[in-house]
């Protein structure tokens, strides 16, 4: 005997508390179908009930559905048992030869299949009692008469189920409760990234100006394009913004506190915009008299802006893919690679699948950068823009050059709002400073304030993709790229003399960047005429 007076043996059998370890068993049930599972388990193990099934109904109540099975029971589809059962509330008990006689539904003559038919089945629909939801389900068992007939008497059969019913409403609450709050969450989450996205492109409408509908969409997809990792491609016309717009993504990005770096492949001969690019180290050329970093290197953790990518060289294209693929990159000369973290925004005034089509751009370049393609609308395309981009240049023309209260009348927008732009927003912007600086502080700019329109100025290819009329048959021409050396400066000549020199119009009216225009002007040795 211990000091307690207990005697000192085995612990004993309390058959009052038989059943607290079964119940606990399903107390630990976390969810509804976990808790069907485990009360199923019990019944085959403790009554011995080979086939025993528990279904739910949808939050429809109209669909009965079973754990692991895909299919679905109409409830008021009576050539099943459990229909009748859950129409009339009430459990029913039925020989199970004869309701395979009578009802001929298939997926119960199916689970059924095989079934002594002396034996029962017995219906059982299962209700919540907290009054919260009415109908949970059904338990259907099969089995033989003297196994089934005594349960609906057994106390501890009526306490199983109703603890199973109790449990299975407040887990479904919590279910539901869940669910409501991850959607509340969801909602939130989304209504604050509206919130968020809305005011980024608030943001970006400071510095890309313009309220029709192809800007704004445009800004919105900026904001997009920020939120990712993607590498960027801008495609239009020259002087439609995509420098503005490659710092734009930058700015409204996660790596907006890193560096933004720009190049114009283009404009630096090929010979240096692999230096220029990935670095040097000492030694790596003659001249190379100290390491340099690149771009590369220089734009780690921020955004690199590859301007007019499709005059990129071939083989430097072949390296610059390696980059992008592998996140590393090696300087001129050095023996190590580097990694960089950084978003790539390319740009092009060219279509690029022509460049494809000609052999000059890699394929497996262009998708690369192209993940999240954007294309700048032409400012012929957007002219209710017009007048706003106006005001905003001559604002910025009087804040620079120290002038005041220039004017924009009706007259003179009519005018700008009538041409065609092809050198677009920077067209624009060269023309207004022009005009405002032949108008008086006080004044309005008068429509003769600005400059003549440029004659037939060809329309960028960017938007047409029209490939040049061929040029009549050339005999005498044996050397093509010298051919066309020829031909390119013959035509810049041309232009800028009908431009007197002015280089800005003349790479406007050839839908050149001025910088390309300038590095072509020393290739060709245009310098002086
Ligand atoms: N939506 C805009 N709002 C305000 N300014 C703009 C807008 N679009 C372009 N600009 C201005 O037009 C000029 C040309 O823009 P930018 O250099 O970005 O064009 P681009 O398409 O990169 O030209 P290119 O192809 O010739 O390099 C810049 O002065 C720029 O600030």
């Amino acid at each position: 005997m211990s000091d307690h007076g207990v005697l000192d043996a085995a612990p004993a059998e309390a058959p009052a508390l038989a059943g607290m370890a079964e119940a606990l068993r399903l107390v630990e049930g976390h969810s509804p179908d976990e808790l069907r599972r485990r009360g199923l388990a019990l019944l085959r193990e403790r009554l011995g009930l080979a086939w025993a099934r528990c279904l739910f109904l949808d939050a429809s109540g109209r669909w009965l559905g079973e754990d692991g099975d895909d299919a679905w029971l109409a409830c008021d589809d009576f050539r099943h048992p459990y229909a009748h059962a859950i129409r009339r509330g009430e459990a029913m008990e039925l020989g199970l030869g004869e309701a395979r006689l009578r009802l001929d539904h298939p997926a119960f003559q199916a689970a059924t299949e095989g079934l002594p038919a002396a034996w029962r089945l017995s219906v059982r629909p299962l209700r919540a009692r907290d009054g919260k939801r009415e109908w949970l389900g059904v338990l259907a068992l099969a089995g033989p008469a003297e196994r089934l007939a005594p349960l609906a008497e057994c106390d501890d059969f009526l306490a199983f189920e109703a603890l199973l019913c109790r449990l299975w409403a407040w887990l479904a609450r919590q279910r539901d409760e869940r669910r409501h709050q991850a959607r509340l969450r969801d909602s939130l989450a989304e209504a604050n990234d509206g919130a968020r996205r809305r005011t980024l492109s608030e943001r970006l409408a400071q510095r890309i100006l313009g309220d029709s509908p192809a800007i704004g969409a445009l800004r919105d997809q900026l904001v997009r394009a920020a939120e990712t990792h993607l590498a960027v491609l801008l495609q239009g016309e020259t002087g439609t913004g995509k420098e503005l717009v490659a710092r734009g993504v930058h700015e409204v990005s996660a790596r907006s506190d890193g560096p933004f770096m720009a190049i114009n492949c283009a404009a630096i001969p090929e010979s240096l915009l692999e230096a220029e690019l990935f670095g040097h180290v000492k030694g790596a050329f003659s001249g190379a008299e100290r390491s340099r970093e690149g771009l590369f290197g220089q734009a780690d953790g921020g955004t690199l802006f590859l301007d007019e990518i499709g005059d990129m060289p071939l083989a430097l294209q072949a390296k610059l893919l390696r980059v992008l693929e592998s996140g590393r990159y090696r300087p001129l000369g050095g023996d190590d690679e580097r990694k960089v973290d950084l978003r790539l925004v390319a740009a092009t005034h060219q279509p690029l699948h022509r460049r494809i089509r000609e052999g000059a751009f890699r394929a497996d370049l262009y998708y690369r950068l192209g993940q999240f393609p954007l294309t700048l609308p032409a400012l012929r395309e957007r002219r209710e823009d017009i007048p706003a981009l106006a005001r905003a240049f001559v604002d910025d023309f009087c804040r620079r050059e120290g002038r005041e209260d220039i004017g924009l009348g009706r007259a003179v927008l009519r005018a700008l709002e009538a041409r065609d732009f092809p050198g677009n927003v920077r067209e624009l912007r060269n023309l207004i400073d022009y005009a405002c600086a032949m108008t008086r502080d006080g004044e309005d700019i008068a429509p003769e304030a600005l400059p003549d329109e440029a004659p037939s100025a060809p329309v960028d290819d960017a938007a047409t993709d029209a490939t040049p009329a061929p040029a009549a048959e050339q005999d005498d021409v044996f050397d093509l790229r010298r051919a066309l050396r020829d031909y390119e400066a013959t035509l810049i000549r041309q232009r800028l003399a009908r431009f007197d020199g002015n280089r800005t119009l003349a790479a406007e009216s050839l839908g050149l960047p001025k910088r390309t225009l300038a590095h072509k002007c020393r290739q060709l040795q245009l310098d002086s005429p």
